[in-house]
């Protein structure tokens, strides 16, 4: 809600209150939209200010509304136009957060005041949808094409200072901005407010506005492809360009409808609050995140193969200050919890594990990833009293390898099956290659920069391939189960991966990092066809795609089953953060619940009469029960499918 206060010197207040965030829900918009109606009909009013309680302004409209009606027109739009034509000047005192339709709150004000510690910006693309409530129309007009195409299309977030510079802000202070806003409100109750209503403002006219358009399409297909918001983000700001206010609103809502109503926007807010869920782990013992204790660090390493090049590199005072901040503390809980720190490997330049020792002898590993000449901060951040590493948290049992190494196992697996039998191995890339699938495309590039020897060595511990693999033991059969040698036909014949120069794919050199497709394995994999009588055939690019991916979900239903992970947002954390998941698809448990169940549950069925010898398509016990109630919201999975006993 939002509360009216009437306040001496012929002012009045609106505070949005709404915890945690004062986001607005239909009650906020309300409780505005009634605190500016009685300002208005006020006659000893003169001024307004608009404000958020308890140190924060406002960070947007509140995200849970977007599955419901009022998200196609939350009226939020009308009501900053309100704002704007309003004859009493309104003043946005802010602090905390202005993000989203908080912000838009803050255009729709004649003047902004906010405190040096406030954060501002445009996060919705992120959420895969836009600033729908005037932002892309607005924006433009007030700060110029360029800069509001970069917050609008990054969705970064700025503090005031570089907020002021760019115009947004009109003044940026270091104590209360109600205070200040109050007072600056008393200085400008008779000022003509034409020129402080930027709806009426034309975008500022730079050279090659075009070229900029360009440009810019042609950054964002290539930093998020497969993305839609980014590139509807950028054609709701040209309509700020091509066409008059009140057209470019009627354009930036079609667009804004666009994209609520995608299936992306649903799975980026799920990926938003799943995120958030699953960082409020608790063990059935009564461990939970609040109540974790912070353990000393002991000991601090880097591992790596290039670690000594890298320490001398211009990331050293990046790495320097990672380490230095470990001593703050790193939260766990006994041994019960390990830390999946994000490891993505596209155009990966290098990888390092941080090793952190902590007082009681156990282990942390930390991947870093290095893009390009940027370390991104998968790293350790400052603490705060409540998280002290800005990291996923997810709760998985000792040995977290169960959830992650099967995960890879499967997928591998599946990728190799199919791999054999195709006709040739390009489909089975470009099949792959819609961006879903890339992870799969991923699993080699992750296995020749690993070391396809670490799982050789592996499987020969297992008397899987090697002196004590039985005498007599057909090449492609264990037991009744199908096994693909071909990796370790690979290390046989040197093929270690990237250290070696070629693996699944060849490289530029030992320890290179160029990589193309080796005319080696496509020979290879001819003979081996031969050698095997495995005919080849045309598969169907769905089948490529159903084998893979519902296996891997099998899986992740298997594991919910077994009580190995706490619910299917956890999983779905970790591959969106462990395997570069695109995060417009929510993660493997939401995709499953966009497909349905019933529907995966019978192409497993197809697959493995097809298939016995492959017993990752046979259906797992979770998902028939599952699959049994049609097909059940995800939030439903574990009240209707039973408690497992966890094994957290
Ligand atoms: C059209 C669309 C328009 C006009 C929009 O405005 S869309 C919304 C745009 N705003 C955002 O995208 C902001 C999203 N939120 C954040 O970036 C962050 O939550 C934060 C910077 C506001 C605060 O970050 P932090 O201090 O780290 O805390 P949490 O992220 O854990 O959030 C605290 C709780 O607040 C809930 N929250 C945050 N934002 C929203 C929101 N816009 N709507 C509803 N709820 C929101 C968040 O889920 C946390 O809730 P709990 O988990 O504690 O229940």
């Amino acid at each position: 809600m939002a509360e009216y206060l009437r306040l001496p010197h012929s002012l009045a207040l609106i505070r949005i209150r709404n915890p945690p965030v004062n986001a607005i829900s239909p009650a906020v918009l309300y409780g505005i939209k009634e605190g500016l109606q009685k300002a208005v009909s006020d006659h000893t009013v003169k001024a307004i200010v608009i404000s958020g309680a308890d140190g924060k302004f406002c960070a947007g409209v509140d995200i849970h509304v977007f599955s419901t009606p009022w998200s196609s027109d939350t009226g939020l739009g009308d009501l900053v136009d309100e704002m704007q034509r309003n004859k009493k000047p309104v003043v946005a005192a802010i602090e905390g957060m202005a993000l989203g339709g908080g912000l838009e709150l803050a255009l729709g004000s004649h003047y902004r005041i906010a405190h040096v510690q406030t954060e501002t910006g445009f996060p919705e693309v992120t959420l895969g949808i836009l600033p729908g409530a005037r932002g892309t129309q607005l924006l433009p007009r007030l700060i110029g094409i360029p800069a509001a195409l970069d917050l609008i299309t990054s969705g970064r977030c700025i503090l005031a200072g570089e907020a002021f510079k760019l115009g947004i802000l009109d003044k940026v202070v270091n104590s209360d901005p109600l205070e200040k806003g109050i007072k600056f409100a008393r200085t400008i109750l008779d000022q003509p407010l034409e020129c402080r209503r930027i709806m009426n403002k034309t975008v500022p006219n730079v050279p090659n506005m075009d070229a900029i358009f360009s440009e810019v399409f042609a950054k964002v297909r290539k930093q998020y492809p497969g993305y839609i918001a980014p590139e509807t983000c950028i054609r709701a700001v040209q309509a700020s360009v091509k066409h008059p206010y009140e057209v470019g609103i009627k354009e930036e809502k079609e667009l804004a409808v666009y994209l609520v109503e995608s299936g992306q926007a649903r799975a980026l807010q799920y990926a938003f609050f799943a995120e958030r869920n699953a960082n409020k782990w608790s063990t059935p013992s009564g461990v939970s995140w609040k109540t974790a204790s912070v353990r000393p660090i002991s000991l601090v390493g880097v591992l790596g193969k290039h670690v000594g090049e890298f320490l001398d590199s211009p990331h050293l005072h990046m790495v320097r200050a990672a380490i230095y901040l470990v001593p703050s503390g790193v939260k766990f809980c006994g041994k019960h919890i390990a830390v999946l720190a994000p490891l993505i490997l596209i155009q990966v330049h290098e990888l390092f594990i941080l090793c952190v020792r902590t007082g009681d002898g156990n282990f942390f590993f930390f991947f870093f990833v290095v893009l390009g000449p940027e370390l991104r901060t998968y790293t350790l951040s400052h603490s705060t009293s409540s998280q002290l590493i800005e990291m996923e948290n997810i709760l998985v049992p000792r040995g977290w390898g169960e959830v992650v190494s099967t995960f890879l196992t499967i997928s591998n697996n599946g990728t190799m099956n199919i791999h054999v039998q195709v006709l040739c191995r390009h489909t089975v890339f470009s099949s792959l290659r819609d961006s879903i699938y890339v992870i799969y495309i991923r699993n080699f590039r992750v296995s020749d920069l690993a070391g396809l020897d670490v799982g050789w060595k592996g499987r020969k511990g297992q008397g899987l391939t090697g002196p004590a693999l039985p005498p007599g033991t057909p090449a492609r059969k264990r037991g009744n189960i199908r096994y693909c040698p071909i990796p370790d036909i690979l290390c046989e014949s040197g093929r270690f991966g990237q250290k070696t120069g070629k693996g699944w794919y060849q490289y530029d050199k030992p320890l290179g990092r160029i990589h193309k497709p080796d005319p080696w394995l496509s020979k290879f994999l001819s003979q081996y066809r031969e050698t095997y009588h495995i005919e080849p055939r045309v598969i169907s690019q769905d089948e490529i795609l159903e084998r893979c991916l519902y296996a891997l979900i099998n899986e992740a239903f298997r594991i919910l089953g077994e009580g190995i992970a706490a619910s299917p947002e956890h999983i779905d954390v970790i591959y969106l953060h462990g395997y570069g998941w695109p995060r417009y698809r929510g993660g493997p448990m939401f995709y499953a619940s966009t497909v349905g169940l019933s529907t995966i549950l019978e192409k497993l069925q197809k697959y493995y009469r097809q298939n016995p010898d492959i017993p990752q398509l046979e259906p797992s016990n979770y998902l028939k029960k599952l699959a049994a109630h049609g097909n059940p919201p995800l939030k439903e999975w574990q009240r209707l499918a039973g408690t497992p006993s966890s094994k957290l």
